[in-house]
């Protein structure tokens, strides 16, 4: 009944704020991704998140980093020096979820301590009782309901709740163990802003199908050595999108479903929170092949 209540609220008062367009900045291929030294300036075919300069002729503490900020900020140019990312506007996410939550709520705690500097503006749910939308009631998060479900005819649109993420000024899209294919009215109008954590080390064992112990039970039967969470950039389909990070865990001889679920989820945690961490601090930078990196926190010549 809350879920219904607030959809009629948004619903009614909602306003489609454009969004501006950044101005498109030049981005750098990495040719080697540890350093930009040897890198080149190549027209971009798409924004990035996140621009550097290749080095000047001075030496590489004078890197010029232009941030591309995100749609409603100008373009603004900081040398050699790393802007304290606390004092940038937080970014505003959504987190969409089907089930317990429990990516949600390690992001959601890591927000509380300051380990993410972002806000958590709503929850998207088809799933208005599990345990993520019932965290987020309890937490005072706004609750959406997405897609429409057979029993409840008014519920949101694809249209519609793109109008609703943007009313919440949402600036990237966070799914965690959400089971509905997001429509490409979403993924269009959130371009290499929409990410997705998946319980294998895609493209293995992805695709259609492929969600929560199914993965899992697909993985200890194929006799893989090796799992873990890989956190991607979707497109229209499921799991074909961008990889920008995955870690690993052994898969032990005996090991069941459920403990092999375990051992990826603990380091799906972990891993979620360092990638909200970089996306709110701007540290993804967009490769010349359409590789999405996360750079270093502490050493922003690395990339990984
Ligand atoms: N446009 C995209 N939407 C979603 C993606 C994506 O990559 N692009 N990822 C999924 C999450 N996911 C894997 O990480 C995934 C979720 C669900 C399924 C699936 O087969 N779902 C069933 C329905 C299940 C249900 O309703 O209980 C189905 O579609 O038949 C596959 C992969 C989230 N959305
Ligand atoms: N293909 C999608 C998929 O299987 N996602 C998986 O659902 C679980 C959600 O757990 P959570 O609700 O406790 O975060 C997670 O293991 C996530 O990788």
């Amino acid at each position: 009944m809350e879920a219904q209540i607030f959809l009629f609220q948004v619903y009614s008062n909602s306003i489609i704020t454009p969004i501006q367009k950044p101005k498109k900045p030049y981005f750098i291929s990495l040719l080697s991704s540890s350093s930009p030294s040897s890198s080149q300036i190549v027209k971009p075919n798409r924004v990035s998140f996140k621009t550097l300069y290749p080095i000047s002729s001075q030496s590489e503490s004078s890197i010029n980093r232009l941030r591309c900020r995100n749609r409603s900020r100008e373009v603004k140019a900081v040398s050699g020096d790393i802007e304290d990312p606390r004092t940038r506007v937080r970014k505003n996410l959504a987190v969409f979820v089907s089930g317990g939550g429990s990516n949600f709520r390690s992001i959601h705690e890591a927000i509380l301590r300051g380990s993410v500097h972002g806000e958590i503006a709503v929850l998207v749910t088809n799933k208005p009782g599990c345990g993520g939308a019932e965290y987020a009631r309890d937490n005072n998060i706004p609750v959406i309901l997405f897609p429409k479900m057979k029993e409840k005819p008014d519920s949101l649109s694809a249209n519609d709740l793109v109008t609703a993420l943007r009313r919440y000024k949402v600036d990237f899209i966070l799914l965690a163990g959400y089971l509905k294919l997001v429509p490409i009215e979403l993924v269009q109008a959130y371009p290499r802003s929409i990410l997705n954590i998946h319980p294998s080390l895609l493209p293995a064992f992805g695709g259609k199908g492929f969600y929560g112990m199914k993965v899992h039970q697909t993985v200890i039967a194929s006799g893989a050595r090796y799992s873990g969470p890989t956190i991607h950039f979707i497109d229209e389909h499921y799991d074909t999108g961008r990889i920008l990070a995955q870690r690993v865990v052994p898969v032990l001889a005996n090991d069941t479903a459920d403990e092999l679920a375990a051992r990826v989820l603990q380091k799906e945690h972990q891993l979620y929170v360092e990638v909200a961490a970089a996306l709110c601090e701007e540290r993804i930078v967009w490769r010349e092949d359409g590789v999405p990196l996360i750079r270093n926190k502490e050493n922003p010549n690395d990339y990984s």
